[in-house]
């Protein structure tokens, strides 16, 4: 393939060759431009001005926004309703070309055991698989793939990584993108640097090495909250963090079991969280830390069967999930896939202040002065009118973090709240929640596949397993 003089959006490229079977890693932060090369590649973009234009024809395109078109395709295929039981899914294999001719692959992906669950019944490290799957199976020549490590677990990214290479060595062309230095592949021959809206490197990995660093640290983050707002925000809506006592319980749960169709994911956990215990849960992916957070949230069956006290009151007891979620500022992958309702950014950052997805309610000049800091806090104020779904991932999820963050939660909780975020900006997240932890600001429950986020102010670990049969 062959680029020469393209432009395009907030990109521009003088001149990219790549042959075949190189394996390119394309490398920058978030707004750099290098989501729109991205969908260059992937044959996304229509308006592209170019002297040549060569592109990977049909490649395998993986992306965030592809996964989310699958899930909202599943949800809308959801029979749920209508059965007496809970629909899994489109089985997993039916996502494959002739998947009983490709059997060496699906386990080097170790998803042989997953071919017959359902769609929804995978984690979110397993229906990545399953797409990278779907494209190879189709025959693809090339692959272009977005931050592929992303939500991984060290072993899947191991096994990932391990499939990755076998596609190499198969001669498939490979394009993935990467924003964090610790996720360049080994088996990676070539790297592609992208600042500031203009490809600066493309070479050899040799040669571009020593530069890497610096274009992944370009920058300053466009996550710039302060805690001043947070404690303004929490005075305004009548929370004072000092009512948070040490002593105060904000969950207990006693030899807590849930599970999907009768099979359990964990039993036997207890789990206590005391006002400004933070809390960092690990464990690789599918051992049922999104489910054990999703009762936390009151948003899994399973927490009216428990004995489940979330601040100080008992689940199933008749209390409303609306009274528990007001104390409750939340990210996850969940959240995340289910926030597909027409709005814009600054409605999305608003609706945090009512905990629902999408707004429904007239708000007050007070509270949009407030989202609009917080778009401003994110480097966003220029999209507050853009269709949240419009953002690219990364600005999606620093919004979600800020609708989290708006009504300084008493409780927040994060899944992966940093996913698809370059390293400048995660750093600049898990620095703020270390100020949030200081300040005592809010109690964090925070769930994370990266070493590098788990930072000394977590005075507790939870280290999940899966439940051996
Ligand atoms: N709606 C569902 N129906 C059936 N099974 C499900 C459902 N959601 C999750 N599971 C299964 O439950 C297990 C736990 O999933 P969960 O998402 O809680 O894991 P996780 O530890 O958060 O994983 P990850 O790190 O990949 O996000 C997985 O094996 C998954 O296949």
């Amino acid at each position: 393939m062959r680029i020469i003089n393209a432009s395009a959006h907030d990109l521009f490229v003088d001149r990219f060759e790549a042959g075949p079977g190189e394996a390119w890693c394309l490398v920058g932060t978030n707004r750099s431009g290098i989501n729109t090369f991205f969908k260059l590649l992937a044959g996304e973009l229509s308006d592209v001005k170019a002297d040549l234009l060569e592109l990977p024809k049909n490649p395998g395109v993986v992306s965030f926004k592809r996964q989310q078109a699958l899930f909202e395709e599943e949800l809308k295929k959801d029979d749920t309703d209508y059965l007496d039981r809970i629909d899994p899914g489109t089985r997993a294999a039916a996502f494959l070309n002739n998947p009983e001719d490709h059997g060496d692959l699906i386990r080097a992906f170790a998803m042989a055991d997953s071919m017959d669950k359902g769609y929804r019944q995978l984690s979110t490290g397993q229906s990545r698989k399953l797409m990278l799957l779907a494209q190879i199976t189709r025959g693809v020549e090339s692959l272009v793939v977005q931050a592929p490590y992303e939500g991984l677990d060290r072993t899947s990214r191991d096994e990932l990584d391990k499939a990755l290479a076998v596609c190499h060595q198969w001669g498939l062309q490979l394009f993935i993108t990467i924003h964090n230095r610790g996720d360049l592949p080994d088996w990676c021959t070539h790297v592609g640097g992208i600042v500031n809206g203009r490809m600066t490197h493309a070479g050899p990995r040799a040669e571009i090495m020593d530069q890497v660093e610096a274009i992944l640290r370009t920058g300053p983050p466009d996550f710039k909250a302060s805690i001043a707002d947070l404690v303004q925000n929490g005075k305004s809506s009548g929370r004072d963090c000092a009512d948070d006592v040490p002593s105060m319980e904000l969950v207990r749960l006693q030899k807590g079991s849930a599970g999907y169709d009768g099979k359990p994911v964990f039993s036997d956990l207890d789990l206590c969280i005391h006002a400004h215990e933070h809390t960092l849960v690990t464990g690789p992916n599918g051992c049922g830390k999104s489910t054990l957070l999703q009762m936390i949230m009151g948003d899994h069956p399973a927490c009216y069967r428990n004995d489940l006290r979330i601040f100080g009151i008992q689940r199933g007891t008749g209390e409303s999930i609306w009274e528990l979620k007001q104390h409750m500022g939340i990210v996850s992958p969940d959240l995340h896939r289910n926030y597909h309702v027409p709005g814009n950014t600054l409605h999305c950052i608003i609706s945090g202040l009512f905990d629902s997805i999408g707004l429904y309610r007239r708000y007050t000049p007070e509270e949009e002065k407030k989202a609009m800091k917080w778009l401003e806090r994110t480097g966003l104020a220029q999209e507050a009118l853009t269709p949240f779904r419009q953002l690219s991932y990364a600005d999606q999820r620093l919004v979600l973090i800020a609708r989290a963050l708006i009504k300084t939660p008493r409780l927040l909780i994060l899944d992966e709240a940093t996913q698809g975020l370059d390293e400048p900006n995660r750093l600049a997240v898990l620095d703020f929640l270390e100020q949030v932890a200081r300040e005592r600001l809010s109690t964090i429950l925070y769930v994370s596949h990266r070493e590098d986020e788990y930072r000394t102010f977590f005075t507790s670990h939870l280290q999940m397993s899966p439940l051996t049969p």
